[in-house]
C-alpha cells in the first residue's frame, strides 16, 4: 500500500476525515512554496495537492486560472517547483501530490521526471487529462516507487468505467463532486449521495470528494459521504489573501467527528 492511501486509513481509522488542501505553486513566489507547506501541514492536511501552473488549465476555474497566470508571469515552471521541492526535501513529512496537466510531464521527459518526483518522495499524482486507457504512460514508469496515480472519476463516469478505474486506482479515487469547471458552488446536485456511496462501493481504496467545497458546512456535508475532501479554490483564495484563519477554521471540521450516516 502506498503512503499516501496509509496517511488516509490513519486518519479515517481515529474516526477523522482526510482533508487534502490544494495550493498553486509559486503562486506568491516559490521562496514561500515551503513555508505555506508546512503551514497547511500544521493546521493538520493528511497530504498536500500542489498545482503546477500551466498556460491552458482546461479543468480549473476563476480563483485556480488566475493563481497559475500570477506563478506563470513570474517564470515558475515544472522544472523549478521540483528543485524547489528537492531542496527542503524531508522538511515536509504530510505526502505531497502532484497535480499537473500532463504536457509539462511530456516536455520534461516522463522518466527524469519520475525519477525527480522519486527523489523528492512524492507521494501521488494527479493528471486531470490523463485518461485510464492512456496511463500507461506514466503507470509502467511507477511501478515499484511509492508514488501512488490518483484516478479522477466524475458524476458522468458509467459503472463500467468506475469499476474499471476503482481496479487500477492506488492512494485514493478523486471523486469530482460536479459536472465543470473547480470553483466554489452553493450547491451540488442531488444525484451526488448515490454516486459517492456507487464510487465507495467499487473501490477498495478511500475515496475522497474535490470540487465546489468550501465552507465548513460542505466539508461536513461531503466528508460525511466520503473518506475525506479536497479544497482548492477556497484555499488558494485564502492563501491569496494571507488570510489564514479561514484555513485552520476548514481544516479543524475534518478533525470533528463527522456523521457517517451517508455511508454506513
Ligand atoms: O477548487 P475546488 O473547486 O475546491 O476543487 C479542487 C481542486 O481545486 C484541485 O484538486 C484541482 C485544481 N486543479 C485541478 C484540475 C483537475 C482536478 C483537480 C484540480
Amino acid at each position: 500500500m502506498k503512503t499516501v492511501e496509509k496517511r488516509i486509513r490513519e486518519c479515517v481509522a481515529k474516526g477523522n476525515k482526510a482533508f487534502i488542501p490544494y495550493m498553486m505553486a509559486g503562486d506568491g513566489g516559490l521562496d514561500s512554496l515551503k513555508d505555506k507547506l508546512l503551514f497547511l501541514e500544521e493546521c493538520g492536511a493528511t497530504a498536500i495537492e500542489i498545482g503546477i501552473p500551466f498556460s491552458d488549465p482546461v479543468a480549473d476555474g476563476e480563483v485556480i486560472q488566475r493563481a497559475g497566470e500570477r506563478a506563470l508571469a513570474d517564470g515558475v515552471t515544472l522544472r523549478k517547483v521540483l528543485d524547489e521541492l528537492v531542496r527542503f526535501k524531508g522538511e515536509v513529512s504530510v505526502p505531497l501530490i502532484i497535480m499537473t496537466y500532463l504536457n509539462p510531464i511530456l516536455a520534461y521527459g516522463i522518466n527524469s521526471f519520475i525519477e525527480r518526483c522519486e527523489k523528492i518522495g512524492i507521494g501521488g499524482l494527479i493528471i486531470p487529462d490523463l485518461p485510464l486507457e492512456e496511463d500507461g504512460l506514466l503507470r509502467n514508469g511507477l511501478e515499484g516507487t511509492d508514488i501512488a496515480l490518483i484516478p479522477l472519476v466524475s458524476l458522468t463516469s458509467s459503472l463500467e468505467r468506475i469499476v474499471n478505474i476503482a481496479k487500477q486506482a492506488e492512494g485514493f479515487i478523486y471523486a469530482v463532486t460536479v459536472n465543470g469547471i473547480t470553483g466554489v458552488r452553493n450547491e451540488f446536485e442531488d444525484k451526488l449521495s448515490a454516486h459517492l456511496k456507487r464510487v465507495k462501493e467499487e473501490s477498495s481504496v478511500p475515496v475522497l470528494a474535490g470540487f465546489g467545497i468550501s465552507t465548513s458546512q460542505q466539508v461536513e456535508q461531503l466528508g460525511a459521504q466520503a473518506d475525506g475532501v479536497i479544497v482548492g479554490s477556497a484555499i488558494v483564495d485564502a492563501l491569496h489573501r494571507d488570510d489564514l484563519e479561514v484555513i485552520r477554521g476548514l481544516m479543524r471540521t475534518c478533525t470533528m467527528e463527522i456523521n457517517n450516516s451517508a455511508t454506513s
